[in-house]
Parts: C-alpha cells; sequence; structure tokens
C-alpha cells in the first residue's frame, strides 16, 4: 500500500499529510512533485491543502494544469482512490474530477477555526469506519471554501449520494449558524460518483495527533487503510 502526497509550489499541508502517514500511521509514502508523469505505483494520491501558485487568478486553477495532472485524473478513472483537501479539492473541481466551485467566503474572510462536521455518507472508502450522522471536529483554514453548485447539480448529488460532509452544530444540527462559509446546503465535502474520489475542504490531517489537540481526522485515514487491506466494503 503506497500513497503518494503532491507537491505544487505553495503546497503547505503537504507535510502534514506525509508525517500523519509515516509516522502516526507508519504507512509507505513519498512526495510527488508535481512535473512527475508516472504515479503507477502509488495507490492513493493526496493532493494537500495551501496556496498552490499563489492562489493567481483563483485558487487551484493553475495547478489544475500541471503535468502531474493528467495523471491524476487516469489515476481516478481507473478507481483508484485521490483525496483532495482544501487546496487539493478546489485544484479536484478545476480539472473537472468533481462538480460545483469553490468561491469566496461569503464574509470575504480568511477563516481559520475547528468547526464539527457531520458524516453524510459512510459507504465511501474515506469514511467506512464512521457512522452515518456521526459528528467530527476539523479544522478549516481558507479563503474560498464557499462550496457552489447550481440546483441541477445538486440534485444529482443527492441523487447519488455524493455528499460526503456537511457543516453541523456541536449537536450535528444542519442550519445556518453551523455554515462558516456560505457554502450550498452547509456542503464540507464531496465525492465523485463512482466514490474513488473526495474532496473536503476542513484539513483531517491537522487533527490526526492527540499531542497536537485532537484526533477526529484520523478516521479518515484509517478507513482508507482498511479498505486497501481488505479490497472492499463489509
Ligand atoms: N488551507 C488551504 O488549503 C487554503 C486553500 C486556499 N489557498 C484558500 O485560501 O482557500
Amino acid at each position: 500500500m503506497k500513497f503518494g502526497v503532491v507537491v505544487f509550489p505553495g503546497s503547505n499541508c503537504d507535510i502534514d499529510c506525509y508525517k500523519v502517514l509515516s509516522n502516526v500511521l507508519k504507512k509507505d509514502v513519498d512526495y510527488v512533485w508535481h512535473d512527475t508523469e508516472n504515479i503507477e505505483k502509488y495507490d492513493v494520491i493526496i493532493l494537500p491543502g495551501g496556496f498552490s501558485y499563489g492562489d493567481y487568478l483563483r485558487c487551484g486553477a493553475i495547478a489544475r494544469f500541471s503535468k502531474i495532472m493528467d495523471s491524476v485524473v487516469k489515476h481516478a478513472n481507473k478507481g483508484k482512490l485521490v483525496i483532495g483537501i482544501c487546496n487539493g479539492f478546489q485544484i479536484l473541481t478545476e480539472v473537472g474530477l468533481l462538480p460545483g466551485a469553490l468561491i469566496r467566503n461569503n464574509n470575504l474572510k480568511f477563516i481559520c477555526k475547528t468547526v464539527p462536521i457531520r458524516v453524510e455518507n459512510n459507504t465511501t472508502p474515506f469514511t467506512l469506519n464512521c457512522e452515518k450522522g456521526q459528528v467530527i471536529n476539523i479544522p478549516i483554514a481558507h479563503g474560498e471554501g464557499n462550496y457552489f453548485i447550481d440546483e441541477e447539480g445538486l440534485a444529482q448529488l443527492e441523487k447519488n449520494n455524493q455528499i460526503v460532509f456537511r457543516y453541523c452544530s456541536e449537536e450535528g444540527l444542519i442550519d445556518e449558524k453551523s455554515n462558516p462559509n456560505g457554502s450550498v446546503k452547509n456542503i464540507a465535502g464531496i465525492c465523485n460518483k463512482a466514490g474513488n474520489v473526495l474532496g473536503m475542504m476542513p484539513h483531517p490531517e491537522r487533527a490526526s495527533e492527540l499531542l497536537l489537540g485532537n484526533e477526529d481526522g484520523l478516521i479518515l485515514f484509517k478507513s482508507i487503510i482498511d479498505y486497501l487491506e481488505r479490497g472492499h466494503f463489509e
């Protein structure tokens, strides 16, 4: 089982992802520079958070044209796993692996805080150890995390069970008050129709060690590992 963490100029959560996989979970993981073409040896590709290409034009809009992204699209189309966290989620929407777009937060400010999110779909490889409706606390840190999708797209997401996480209250209620950035229907993370590509704005890698105050994010990485070890759902 091998993980690849893609590094773009301006990535800054690549090291956090790498450390969680190597130090905390003792897994085989490489940093993969953005001009790499052959990524066949990786089972999971992680597009980490950060400010790829300085967020110029639009977050993720330049990184999407990196050489590695053609290979990431092929990797995803083979059914292999891809997870995009924050800037990685933005890149996945820009490249078309996930629908919708991440636009400026509705308060036009960069938001950095830990928020509760509710697991809406626990049948993905990334959430199979979660309970449906489980609330986990995960940090967000973004200026453009306001998820937008048109009504038709939203209907598709709902029909195909592609909404994986929503921002919620501590008790798990989905309400306006618990929506930090204006996202449509409090959406914090979605997957593609096949379920092998996940994009999420919250940062599970920043909440994966008790020493750092919170390990709620670890359940995602452990789900991926269990999925790969079993090769199927139970
Ligand atoms: N932490 C991140 O990945 C930030 C993503 C992007 N730079 C934004 O501000 O929205």
